[in-house]
Formats: structure tokens, C-alpha cells, sequence
């Protein structure tokens, strides 16, 4: 094993959304990432069509109330956060689409690798919710402020061309070879200094209350998340003819 920790969200027939058990797996990832051996993580989805497409909403959309959505928001914000803070660098390889939440899963991520057939959006905008896995907190932390603004509150979906204008790709992906070259890059830094840098952005987090300013932003969702313009949304979607 070379060190890197590969998870791969395998739900390609409903375009990767997350579930109970993708996030029990995430939760696995994290403690076995924390094992010294590992140098670097990537996270990463089956087939072209989708990095992941966010919550799954014909189970989420059970969760009726303030207090449901925030059992489930807490659940997935919590190892979002706990992905962002690991002492390693962690790689987002966007296979496919990344909306809502797949967004937010590929923010709290260090890099991200974005193929350049990929579109990607913060589109909660469209279901009258919120990010609400920390994913906005994170692109408040990661983009210059107006672009960040500008990706949550638009909620629609942008290339790989403007991901990587924005700040957001940290790479355009064009063929395998140019993924392969980005870590033969990464290997050729001994594994200490990434975790020392990586040590560094924490340390920042941790004195900026990032977490605290995750947890708002879950409650802040939840609220939404009860309110009938949500629901409405999700039952729009979820009815919507089959194409
Ligand atoms: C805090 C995060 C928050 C949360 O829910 O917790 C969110 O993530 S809000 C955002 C939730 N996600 C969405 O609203 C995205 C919904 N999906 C789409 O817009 C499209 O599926 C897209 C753009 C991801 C891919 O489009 P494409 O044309 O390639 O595929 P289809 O739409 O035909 O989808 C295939 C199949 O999968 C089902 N599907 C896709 N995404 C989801 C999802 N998130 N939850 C449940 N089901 C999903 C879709 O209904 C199709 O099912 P089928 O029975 O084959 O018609």
C-alpha cells in the first residue's frame, strides 16, 4: 500500500446520493485514516455520471421536522468535519456531478480534482434549504468571499471551466494521466510535511471556531428544512415524470 486511502461512494443507479450507509462508511474512512500509514485519502464515486448528488432524498424526504433533519444534518456534518480536520491531505477526484450535498462533501476536502465534462453546484437554493453539511461554511473558508457567495446563493450548477475559475477545481482533469501526475507531485513531498501543513490549517480552524460555525449552519438548515417550501421541493422532484 502506497499510503493513500481510497472510498469510493458506489450508488451510480441513484447518481451516488448519500444515504445512512455511504455515511457509515465515511464515518469507517475516517477512523481508518487516522492509522499513522496513511499519507493521503481520496474520495471518489463509481462511473462518469456522478460524484454524488447529494442527500437521498426518497429517504430524506421522510424527515419531516426541525428536530429529524437535524439528527440526519448532525450525522453527516459531523464526519464532513471530521474528513475536513484528518491529518492528512484529502482529495476530492470529482468524477461526475457534484450538486447539493456533493458539493458540500467535496469541499470539505483539501483538493479537488474536477473532470472537465463535470458539472457542479451548490443547488440547495432550488429545494428552499441551505447547505447544511457544513459545505457552506467551507466554501466561506475556501473562496474569496463573493465568489462563495456567489456559488451558494446562485444555487445552479457551473462547469469544470468556472469551478476552476472561481477557485473551487483546484485541477481540471482531461485524461488519467493528469491525475497521475498530481499525486507523483504530492509523493514527492515526504508524508510529515503535508501533515505539518496540513496541522497548520487546523490549528486556524480550530481558533476560528469552525466547527461552531458548522453547527449554525446545520441548525440554520434544519429550519429551513421543516418549512413547506422544502418539502414542496423535494415532493416536485420526487414526482417529477420519469424522463
Ligand atoms: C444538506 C444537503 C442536502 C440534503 O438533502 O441533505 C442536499 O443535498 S439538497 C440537494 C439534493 N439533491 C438534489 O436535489 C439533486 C437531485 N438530482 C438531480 O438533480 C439529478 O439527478 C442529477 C443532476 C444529479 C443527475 O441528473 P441525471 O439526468 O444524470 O440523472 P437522473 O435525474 O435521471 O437521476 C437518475 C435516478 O437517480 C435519482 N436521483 C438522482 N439524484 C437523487 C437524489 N439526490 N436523491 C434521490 N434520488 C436521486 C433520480 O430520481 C433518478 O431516479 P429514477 O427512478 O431512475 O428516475
Amino acid at each position: 500500500m502506497d499510503g493513500i486511502m481510497t472510498f469510493t461512494i458506489n450508488r451510480p443507479e441513484i447518481r451516488n446520493a448519500i444515504n445512512n450507509e455511504v455515511t457509515a462508511g465515511l464515518e469507517e474512512l475516517v477512523e481508518k485514516a487516522k492509522h499513522p500509514s496513511v499519507r493521503m485519502v481520496i474520495i471518489t464515486a463509481t462511473g462518469k455520471q456522478a460524484f454524488c448528488s447529494g442527500g437521498d432524498l426518497s429517504v430524506f424526504h421522510t424527515l419531516r421536522t426541525e428536530q429529524e433533519a437535524y439528527g440526519m444534518l448532525k450525522r453527516v456534518s459531523d464526519v464532513l468535519y471530521s474528513i475536513k480536520t484528518l491529518p492528512v491531505p484529502v482529495v476530492a477526484l470529482v468524477n461526475g456531478v457534484a450538486v447539493g450535498g456533493g458539493c458540500e462533501i467535496a469541499t470539505a476536502c483539501d483538493y479537488r480534482l474536477v473532470w472537465d465534462h463535470v458539472k457542479c453546484g451548490f443547488i440547495q437554493g432550488t429545494l428552499a434549504i441551505t447547505s447544511g453539511w457544513g459545505g457552506g461554511t467551507y466554501l466561506l473558508e475556501t473562496l474569496q468571499h463573493d465568489q462563495a457567495l456567489k456559488m451558494l446563493s446562485e444555487a445552479k450548477v457551473y462547469t469544470a471551466n468556472e469551478l476552476k475559475d472561481f477557485g473551487w477545481a483546484t485541477d481540471i482533469i482531461q485524461e488519467e494521466r493528469d491525475i497521475e501526475v498530481f499525486f507523483e507531485r504530492m509523493k514527492n513531498i515526504h508524508p510529515d510535511v503535508h501533515r505539518a501543513y496540513k496541522e497548520m490549517a487546523i490549528r486556524k480552524w480550530k481558533k476560528t471556531d469552525l466547527q461552531e460555525r458548522v453547527e449554525q449552519e446545520v441548525r440554520r438548515c434544519a429550519i429551513l428544512w421543516e418549512k413547506d417550501p422544502h418539502h414542496e421541493a423535494v415532493d416536485r422532484f420526487l414526482n417529477k415524470p420519469k424522463s
